[in-house]
């Protein structure tokens, strides 16, 4: 029912089908095109960034989610989306049984008190000329609440609440630490009292000691004003320290979602796997897998089809058709990968066999397939091809013929998996999990 209370551990937002589309150029006409032999003749650009493009889940009432991904997956877009700070191109924002998507006008300005934000930079975010007192009755009187003697009051109440002097009402921001400073933001989110904070990388700026200090502070005032976080971060321990559930983005899609615990002991999605294996490791002896996010995030105008992370993904799955062992794919596999990322010098066809396949090539066709990708790029053409360093033409066939057949290209993966920590549900979007 619209506007209903939530009890605590019940969904308070519900998110389905979110999507978020930029167009390309954001000049004044970017993004429309005009073709005078069209009918209509005005069309919207193809060429849209999918920065959040169909992504569900929910957060229940009292917990913290973490969002975790790489820059540019979408973390932040999807944030203020949510917030409606950025117009949702599709999809339904359900806020304690209210649209979000859908509202307008005075209906979303009063739902805004109960659902506030905070950013990154502390210092780009609070006012330098007005002093911190006003900062954090800003949004009350925005929202009529209180008089002005019952402002201030609630204003020095907070700065206690967050860690600082009430005393301290009269400073300026620039008097402030970094650490002071989100503090302060943190009291002028909790002015009008919402239920649900969208925190935006909120300690990535300060130092790692005072870090741990304002997630210690935010977690208390979960506790005492009942507050629902959704959290944002690239730094895996910070995600680690304060969420009760994950979700992991890649390329404008939620890849990866469960409990904390289930998330980081138990990983099933390549994607995570790989940015859990890239936390540096503190004994030398044991190499950091840092290579283990081969290459580039593709380009989110035009995404890969099926599952987004396949293009990088070390475990991609064998094509239908072949009739090829694990290991013969695995091999043909990793060639693919090799050429496609040229990352060995060009040998001569037997040796490239010998050292990506042990020199057996797999039976039958996909064999067939290999020996002319070698030959393409092999310093000695073998008899009947065109040979010597043809690295796009070997790419493009290993492409065309075995990972654009495979069920990662076809198909976009949805899975609910076994859960092996605790009772939530784990969500893995990877066909590994048919
Ligand atoms: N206003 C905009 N116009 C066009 N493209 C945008 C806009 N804002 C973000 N993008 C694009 O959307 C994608 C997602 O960006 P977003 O900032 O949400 O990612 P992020 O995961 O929060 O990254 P970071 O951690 O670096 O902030 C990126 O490709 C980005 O370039």
């Amino acid at each position: 029912m619209a506007g209903e209370d939530v009890a605590h551990g019940e969904p308070l937002l519900e998110v389905e089908g979110l999507k978020k589309y930029f167009g390309q150029d954001s000049g004044l006409l970017g993004g429309i095109s005009f073709e005078p032999g069209r009918f209509p003749p005005i069309s919207l650009d193809e060429q849209q960034v999918k920065a959040v493009d169909d992504v569900s889940f929910e957060i229940r009432r009292g917990e913290t989610l973490g969002l975790v991904g790489e820059s540019g997956c979408g973390k932040s877009t999807l944030g203020r989306t949510l917030l409606r700070l950025l117009e949702p191109t599709a999809g339904t924002i359900s806020f304690k049984g209210d649209d979000l998507a859908a509202l307008s006008g005075e209906e979303l300005r009063r739902k805004r008190a109960e659902i506030q934000m905070i950013f990154q930079d502390p210092q780009s975010s609070l006012d330098p000329r007005m002093k911190v007192g006003r900062i954090i009755e800003e949004p009350m009187r925005a929202h009529g609440m209180l008089d002005d003697e019952g402002r201030e009051a609630r204003a020095k109440d907070l700065l206690e609440k967050v860690g600082l002097d009430p005393h301290h009402y009269n400073r300026h921001p620039h008097a402030f630490s970094g650490g002071q400073r989100q503090r302060v933001n943190l009291a002028r989110a909790l002015s009008v009292n919402p239920d649900f904070i969208v925190c935006d990388e909120p300690v990535s700026a300060l130092d790692v000691s005072i870090q741990a200090q304002v997630l210690n502070t935010m977690e208390r005032l979960q506790e005492e004003f009942g507050l629902t976080y959704l959290f944002i971060a690239h730094d895996l321990s910070v995600i680690r320290h304060i969420s009760d559930r994950v979700a992991v983005m890649y390329l404008g899609n939620v890849v990866e979602l469960a409990d904390k615990e289930e998330l980081f002991e138990n990983p099933q999605h390549p994607y995570t796997r790989a940015l859990l294996d890239s936390i540096p490791v503190p004994d030398p002896r044991r190499r950091g897998a840092r290579g283990a996010l081969e290459g580039e995030v593709p380009s989110p105008v035009d995404p890969p089809s099926g599952c987004r992370f396949r293009t990088r993904c070390p475990r991609l799955i064998a094509p239908e058709g072949y009739d090829w062992t694990d290991e013969e794919w695995a091999h043909t596999r990793s060639f693919l990968r090799a050429v496609k990322r040229r990352t060995f010098e060009s040998a001569s066809a037997a040796e490239l066999r010998r050292e990506f396949f042990g020199g057996d090539l797999p039976d039958g066709e996909a064999g067939e397939i290999v020996a002319e990708a070698i030959a393409l790029v092999a310093t000695d053409a073998d008899a009947g091809t065109e040979g010597r360093g043809d690295w796009t033409d070997a790419r493009e066939l290993l492409l065309e013929k075995f990972a654009r057949e495979s069920v990662c290209a076809t198909e976009r993966p949805a899975y609910d998996v076994e859960t092996e920590h605790g009772t939530d549900s784990h969500f893995a979007a990877c066909h590994l999990h048919r």
